[in-house]
């Protein structure tokens, strides 16, 4: 992405809906390509599958993290455990160490 253009829009799996909309899961990890949110935006969030508009988001802050540095914290914040955590980042960025949390409040 053109990094002077601030990102309005975001995709999330259709299975984190339900945790999004009700408040367990407040961060989401992304790769570099995903690291352009800025905290104090918001954006329109739909379903990667369909894209189906489900909320609104309001991003919060977006810090660098490594794979390796990933902790319970992080975990719990996306209502699950450390180890489904992993398994999931593993699955959808393989071998990419250099991520960002981008933490967000549900807007409407
Ligand atoms: C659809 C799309 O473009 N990309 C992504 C990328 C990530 N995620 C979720 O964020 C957390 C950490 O990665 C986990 O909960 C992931 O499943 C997602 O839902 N959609």
């Amino acid at each position: 992405m053109n990094s002077q253009t601030i990102p309005t829009e975001m995709t999330f799996f259709e299975r984190f809906e339900a945790d999004i909309l009700s408040g367990k899961k407040t961060i989401t990890i992304r790769d570099e390509a995903e690291s352009y949110y800025v905290p104090g935006t918001q954006v329109k969030v739909s379903t990667f599958e369909d894209g189906r508009e489900f909320c609104i988001l309001a991003i919060d802050s977006v810090e660098p993290i490594l794979f390796s540095e990933l902790n319970d914290f992080h975990a719990q914040q996306e209502n699950m455990t450390l180890e489904q955590l992993k398994a999931v980042i593993q699955e959808i960025y393989p071998g990419i160490e250099k991520l960002y949390v981008v933490s967000y409040t549900l807007v409407e």
